[in-house]
């Protein structure tokens, strides 16, 4: 019995002990596993920070087709949406007009009474010829030298995406900021921005967020220097019409619609040279002269082959794109206009489209809008300083040349500045092939991440900031 026991003992004791081993050789093991297996994921999952992955992020929204006529604003706004929960941002979506959604998203600040940053960037492009592309603008292709090839990687998805990845990186540090942080996705800016950004810049929501400092977009730079803008031209879209004697296309006589319409291109194309020649000189920078190019030529009487050759048409027309900046004489364009480009004499009528009543590029007070780039505007002085102790270079302070929702909010008074931090690039906007070099854009991120470091830590009370608070 008592050997019996014993062996019964030690043969429990034995499996006892046996399984415990095993137990610990199963627990050792898969110990290791563990281990072999957070080596292998941290080795090959890349982290939310890892430059791979922020390039990735933001092929993805270039990948969404937010192109001008049909732009895919809601699929843009989802993503947006995804990108600002990942970072914990709030966000609300507003449709000042149907379908045409602001993604408004915030970082609230712990003095909520200090004027807010609001990051601004649009979210639709402009339409590209695609048979004109070496690769599909909506593939967002990355190719060997790091260049990323998309409609809208200049203008301007890649600032709207580098505001929230410098985010990110300022939340993985443990940046609290001091001022409310407002990021918005506007839609429409590049018909016009009358459907989003004028009426967001009208809205109590906007009245709300308490605004101090815009940033906005600016261009890319071909030299080591960013460009930075502290007003914009105003476009002025000129139509106009000339009406004439029908007659056969063998006659010579005076006063057809084409030969006054030409009439009036030669003097268009004289001023245009004229101020052209004060650019070519260096004497004016490009946003300090008055632009016109013509966009379309309308005359002609169609046929199935093409135009009729033998018939001189009653009607003519021409449309020129105009870029008026703010210091320049708006009354004396117009009377110029009338009186020479589009003369009643000549049987010539004009038409100015709705930028020219509407984009007033002056205050009330009929001053010129321009935000100050000196010591007056702390905004300014912030801005220089992030930049270059993000070992970034500014060029000097510019008119941009063509329009941009900046308008919007410096005619109510506030400060807004254009920079998109793309230097050593060609100017892509609007062009067939535009890119973005992937080195440049996370450079780019690093400005902002000082900027806005910058701007939402700096303390001072509104009443010694920049708002022109007579407006
Ligand atoms: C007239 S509103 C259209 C705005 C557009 N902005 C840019 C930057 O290209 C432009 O200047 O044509
Ligand atoms: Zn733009
Ligand atoms: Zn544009």
């Amino acid at each position: 019995m008592c050997r019996y026991n014993l062996k019964l003992i030690k043969s429990t004791h034995f499996r006892v002990s046996s399984s415990t081993e095993i137990k610990k050789m199963e627990i050792n093991h898969l110990l290791y596993l563990c281990f072999l297996l957070v080596l292998i994921l941290t080795k090959t999952t890349p982290s939310d920070e890892d430059p791979s992955v922020i390039i990735s992020r933001f092929q993805q929204y270039l990948q969404i087709n937010t192109s001008q006529p049909t732009p895919d604003y809601h699929k843009a706004v989802e993503f947006l949406i995804s990108q600002a929960k990942s970072i914990s941002l709030d966000h609300q979506t507003i449709e000042l007009v149907d379908n045409k959604p602001l993604l408004l998203l915030k970082w609230p600040g712990s003095d909520p009474k200090l004027p807010s940053i609001l990051l601004y960037s649009h979210t639709d492009v402009v339409p590209s010829e695609q048979d004109k592309w070496t690769y599909h603008p909506f593939a967002a292709h990355l190719d060997s030298t790091g260049n990323i090839y998309a409609r809208g990687s200049q203008d301007m998805k890649c600032v709207g995406m580098q505001y929230l990845e410098a985010i990110r990186k300022l939340k993985a540090t443990g940046f609290q900021p001091l001022r409310s942080v407002y990021l918005s996705f506007a839609p429409d800016e590049e018909i016009g921005g009358h459907d989003g950004a004028e009426k967001f810049a009208d809205s109590d929501v906007f009245k709300s967020l308490n605004v101090g400092i815009v940033l906005d977009e600016g261009l890319a730079s071909p030299t080591e220097n960013y460009r930075v803008f502290y007003a914009e031209r105003c476009p002025w879209w000129l139509v106009i019409k000339a009406k004439g004697a029908p007659g056969h296309g063998a006659k010579l006589y005076d006063n057809s619609a084409m030969e006054n319409l030409l009439k009036s291109i030669e003097i268009v194309r004289k001023f245009r040279a004229s101020q052209f020649d004060m650019v070519k000189a260096g004497l004016k920078a490009e946003g300090e002269v008055i632009s016109v190019n013509m966009a379309f030529l309308k005359a002609g009487t169609p046929s199935p082959t093409g135009f009729v050759m033998n018939l001189q048409p009653s009607e003519a027309e021409a449309g020129f794109d105009i870029r008026v900046p703010p210091t320049a004489n708006a009354e004396a364009l117009e009377r110029r206009i009338a009186e020479e480009w589009a003369p009643a004499s000549r049987n010539m009528t004009f038409e100015l489209g709705q930028f020219k009543q509407k984009a007033s590029i002056h205050d009330k007070f009929g001053r010129p809008v321009l935000t100050a780039t000196d010591s007056s505007n702390p905004w300014w002085s912030l801005l220089e300083d992030a930049v270059k102790s993000a070992n970034g270079k500014l060029g000097k302070p510019e008119i941009f040349p063509a329009s941009t929702d900046s308008r919007y909010f410096r005619e109510r008074g506030l400060p807004a500045i254009g920079f998109s931090p793309m230097a050593n690039t060609p100017i892509l906007l609007h062009d067939h092939n535009e890119f973005l070099n992937q080195a440049e854009y996370l450079k780019g991120i690093d400005m902002y991440e000082s900027i806005i470091k910058a701007f939402a830590s700096y303390a001072q009370h509104p009443k010694d900031e920049v708002a022109r608070d007579e407006l």
